[in-house]
C-alpha cells in the first residue's frame, strides 16, 4: 500500500493507494497507516509541515519518499511546456491522470483549486499546454478587495444576469471560468481540428462548475491521484 499527497496552495490531500484502486483518507488516518506504508508519493506546490515530518519519519526507516517532478515524457505522455520545470506538478500529474483514465479521447483537465488551470491534450498523448487564471475564491477575494462597494454572500441566486452584488459577482465570477472552459474546447476543434473531447473537472470548486457547464463533462475528483499512482510503477 503507498500513500499519495496532493498538497495544493490551500489545502494538502491524501489517498491511500493499492494496485491501482485509490481510497481518499483524511490526515489523521493517513499518519495512522504510516507503518504499512510502502512508499509515499508527493505531488506539491506548496511545503507543508506534515509533509516534513512524514519524510523524516520515512526515511529514518529506509522507505522511499518520493516527491514527484516533472519529465519530458511520462506514461506516454509528452509535455507541451517549452521548460518544463516551470510546470506545475499539480497540473502534469493531474494530465497523466487524465490520460489513463480517458486513454481515447482529446482531453481538456481542468482543476478548479485556488487558481483554476486548464490543461489540452492532443491524440490522448500529447499535452498543448493550458491556462492558469484565479479560482473561484480568489477571484471574488480579489475584487472585495479593491473595491469596497462590493460584496459577497452564501445566499447569491444562480442566475445568468446577477440582479443584486452578490449574484452579480458570483455569477460572474463562475461564468468567466466556465466561459475559459468552453473556449479551450472550441479552439481545440477549430485550431487542433480534435473531435471527440472531454472535459475533465477536478479540484474544490469542480462541482460548482459542473452545474453551469452545457458541454459534456466527467467530475474526477482523484485525477491528481490517479496521476501519482503512476509513479509507483
Ligand atoms: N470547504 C472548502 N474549503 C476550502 N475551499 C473550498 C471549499 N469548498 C470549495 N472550496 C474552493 O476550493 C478551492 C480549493 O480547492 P483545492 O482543490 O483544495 O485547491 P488547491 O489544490 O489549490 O489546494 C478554494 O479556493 C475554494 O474556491
Ligand atoms: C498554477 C498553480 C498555482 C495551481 O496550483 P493550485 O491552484 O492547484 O494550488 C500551480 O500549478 C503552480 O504553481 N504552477 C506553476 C506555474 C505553471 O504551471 O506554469
Ligand atoms: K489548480
Amino acid at each position: 500500500m503507498n500513500l499519495l499527497v496532493d498538497a495544493g496552495n490551500t489545502s494538502i490531500k491524501f489517498a491511500l493507494e493499492s494496485q491501482q484502486k485509490i481510497l481518499r483518507v483524511s490526515e489523521e488516518d493517513a499518519l495512522s497507516q504510516l507503518a504499512n506504508i510502502e512508499a509515499v508519493i508527493v505531488s506539491k506546490v506548496k511545503e507543508y509541515d506534515v509533509l516534513d515530518n512524514i519524510k523524516t519519519n520515512f526515511i529514518n526507516f529506509g522507505k522511499p519518499f518520493i516527491v514527484a517532478s516533472v519529465s519530458k515524457k511520462h506514461s506516454g505522455v509528452t509535455c507541451g511546456y517549452n521548460n518544463i520545470k516551470n510546470l506545475g506538478i499539480d497540473r502534469w500529474v493531474a494530465v497523466i491522470g487524465a490520460c489513463r483514465l480517458y486513454p481515447n479521447r482529446n482531453l481538456v483537465v481542468v482543476d478548479a483549486g485556488t487558481a483554476m488551470t486548464i490543461d489540452a491534450i492532443v491524440d490522448s498523448q500529447n499535452h498543448l499546454g493550458g491556462w492558469i487564471v484565479p479560482g473561484l475564491s480568489l477571484m471574488k477575494q480579489s475584487i472585495e478587495q479593491k473595491a469596497p462597494l462590493v460584496f459577497s454572500s452564501n445566499e447569491s441566486a444562480i442566475e445568468e444576469f446577477g440582479t443584486d452584488t452578490p449574484s452579480a459577482l458570483e455569477n460572474g465570477c463562475i461564468l468567466t471560468l466556465i466561459g475559459s472552459i468552453e473556449k479551450a474546447v472550441n479552439l481545440l476543434k477549430s485550431d487542433y481540428n480534435s473531435q471527440n473531447i472531454m472535459v475533465l473537472l477536478t479540484g474544490g470548486d469542480a462541482q460548482t462548475l459542473s452545474k453551469r457547464l452545457l458541454i459534456e463533462h466527467a467530475l474526477e475528483p482523484d485525477l491528481i491521484f490517479h496521476g501519482l499512482s503512476e509513479y509507483t510503477k
